[in-house]
């Protein structure tokens, strides 16, 4: 695997630390979060859990400037970026891969790539990245100029990561990454998540598979209709399934 890119474009976010103070925020007059709070350190995975519709996506959409915060704060290396335009935040240095991945079928991997650096404006900036990407991901190297409607759905969960990655990002938000796939290949992505912190990238996942997000991760918050409703170390919650049945039900452990 290689070594990670360094970043030298983001003028915040070296050693940064992710802060969500209270943050409402709704669809419409829906309210989906009721002042969400919580904190990812430098260097660390961090999971969001929590049953179907409780606001996790949301969560990620408000830091990554998809959605308006009503109220309260996101602040990013001491820098209140609340509500910054989407582009601004990916300049800061972070990365959000949405759920369901959405990597552009009609495009080649390569370009697929490419686009996912849209924000650099050097030719053989964008090359060197690919390099990165290819080193990382061998299996899409082989596959450049396949259009990635074609991929199989493991790799085009690799493809949207690898994508997210060529923003060189400090923090790395990551939706779901092994909904729909294979366990086989949901442990593939896993691996490459912690390779991916082992190099410097914060991580910040939402996960539908409880014991494979508190493998990953060291610390958790436990989403519950738009507010925390407990937030613990990782390995403590996978001790405590009475806990995660009172939150997350049946679907607890699945
Ligand atoms: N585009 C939208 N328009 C209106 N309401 C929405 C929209 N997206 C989500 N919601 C609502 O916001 C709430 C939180 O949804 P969200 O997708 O954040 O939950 P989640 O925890 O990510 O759940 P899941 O695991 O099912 O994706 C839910 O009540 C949902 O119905």
């Amino acid at each position: 695997m290689s070594a990670i890119v360094s970043n030298t474009n983001n003028a915040i976010g070296n050693g940064a630390s992710l802060k969500v103070d209270r943050i409402r925020v709704g669809y419409g007059k829906t309210v989906a979060l009721h002042g969400i709070s919580l904190e990812v350190g430098a260097g660390e995975i961090v999971a969001l859990i929590g049953a179907n519709g409780a606001g996790k996506s949301t969560t990620l959409r408000a830091i990554s400037g998809l959605l308006k915060c009503a109220e309260g704060q996101v602040t990013w290396g001491g820098q209140s970026i609340t509500n910054w335009a989407v582009d601004r935040i990916v300049a800061a240095g972070i990365a959000h891969c949405p759920e369901e991945r959405h990597v552009w079928p009609n495009m080649s991997v390569q370009e697929n790539l490419a686009l996912g650096a849209y924000l650099c404006r050097s030719k053989a900036e964008i090359e060197r990245r690919i390099g990165i990407a290819f080193h990382r991901f061998p299996r899409l190297k082989e596959r450049s100029r396949q259009l990635a409607g074609t991929l199989s759905g493991g790799e085009q969960q690799m493809l949207a990561i690898a994508r997210a990655l060529m923003s060189e990002p400090r923090l790395l938000m990551l939706d779901e990454p092994s909904l729909g796939l294979s366990p086989k290949m949901a442990d593939e992505v896993f691996d490459v998540v912690r390779e991916i912190n082992r190099h410097g990238v914060t991580v910040l996942l939402v996960e539908q598979n409880v014991h494979n997000a508190l493998s990953v991760a060291s610390r958790a918050y436990v989403v519950e209709t738009g507010r925390v409703a407990a937030s613990r170390d990782a390995a403590s919650l996978l001790g405590d399934p009475a806990l995660l049945n009172a939150y997350l039900g049946g679907e607890a452990l699945a």
